[in-house]
């Protein structure tokens, strides 16, 4: 739990915007110029990774502690904005919406949405635009100035996910085994897998990860490891940076197009681990952008997610985002 905020000041709005994930949920009341009142962290709140029970305490136990903090200035909260992993099926967000609705008085508008608005309204404060995401897999999606969304990819790990960490772990996974068996050449990889499974022969990793808990997500860990051999020089590194980038740029073309055929210049929200490094795709991504004739404008978001949720719950309440929002917000 976060320790309360004092008032900051007059407002004329106050919105709650909640950031639910699979592992952690966060909600904060905010006024339009970014003013925090009041911010607390619970449990996991996604409807597909945990069940109904759970989902339903955490949200209470999270509007609970919001009212706590600050019981007069929840009282005039006009709107709930909840960007959610598994917001956007149809019955999760009837679910997570009954849920909300109970904590709050009838006249408070509740929202359920997908968290790639939010993660894009983190770098757009709220204007249309892309979001690239790459955690552990990865999605294209956006939103044009007429409402209209789409998406490209995200389709899971087997098919799909291109340029996540997945793609990328994998990818190094197996150009090291390539270099090993002599097809290919030779690479850092090997030497830096070895040292961070403790092994001394590259085959010794293979345990490690068919065996993991949660093969995915150790493949997925291994982007780390790739990057390494990349600041290392490694060329076999280097090159799967190049591919991902590629795909991820492919991605974005192909969204733009969709969703802005008629302008040029798109901007293109970056976010998620494998943006920890986006020093090592942001050139190559822009090359194929620019091959189609677009100019992407790349943004690394400029508040947390849920600055992104409070900004959809102002927009809806048709407020105007002051432009000291992203200051007062992250101070
Ligand atoms: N410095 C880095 N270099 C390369 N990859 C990194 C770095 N830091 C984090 N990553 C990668 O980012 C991924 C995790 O990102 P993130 O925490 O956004 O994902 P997630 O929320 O678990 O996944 P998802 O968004 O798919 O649900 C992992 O694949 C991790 O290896």
């Amino acid at each position: 739990m976060v320790a309360p905020f004092s008032i900051k000041g007059e407002a004329s709005m106050y919105v709650i915007g909640i950031d639910g994930g699979g592992t952690k949920t966060i909600g904060a009341i905010v006024d339009e110029s970014g003013h925090v009142y009041a911010k607390s962290e619970v449990g996991p709140s996604n409807p597909n990774s945990v069940d109904t029970s759970l989902v339903k305490s955490e949200l209470e136990k999270i509007c609970y502690s919001l009212r706590e903090q600050q019981p007069e200035v929840f009282a005039q909260v006009t709107n709930v904005f909840a960007g959610m992993s598994g917001g956007d099926h149809q019955e999760n967000q009837q679910l997570l919406k009954s849920i909300l609705e109970g904590c709050f008085p009838k006249h408070v508008k509740v929202n359920i949405d997908n968290d790639a608005i939010t993660a894009l309204y983190s770098g757009t404060l709220g204007k249309p635009g892309v979001v690239q995401i790459s955690g552990t897999g990865s999605i294209t999606f956006g939103v044009n100035e007429h409402g209209e969304r789409q998406r490209v990819g995200g389709w899971g790990y087997l098919f799909s996910d291109y340029g996540s960490g997945y793609a990328i772990g994998r990818d190094g996974v197996s150009e090291a085994f390539k270099a090993y068996d002599g097809i290919t050449e030779e690479t850092v990889l090997i030497r830096l897998l070895e040292m961070h499974y403790q092994v001394t022969s590259l085959p010794d990793i293979i345990p490690f990860i068919y065996q993991s808990k949660n093969p995915r997500t150790e493949l997925a860990s291994i982007s780390k490891i790739v990057s390494e051999a990349a600041d290392l020089g490694d060329q076999v590194a280097a090159k799967i940076y190049q591919k991902n980038g590629e795909d991820l740029g492919q991605s974005i073309v192909c969204l733009s197009k969709k969703l802005f055929p008629h302008t040029c210049k798109v901007p293109v929200v970056l976010t998620g681990g494998v943006f920890k490094r986006h020093d090592l795709l942001m050139d190559t991504m822009q090359e194929v952008l620019v091959k189609s004739d677009i100019r992407g404008e790349f943004i690394i978001p400029l508040v947390e997610p849920i600055g992104g949720a409070v900004i959809a719950a102002l927009k809806e309440e048709k407020a105007e985002i002051h432009s000291n929002f992203v200051d007062n917000f992250n101070q």
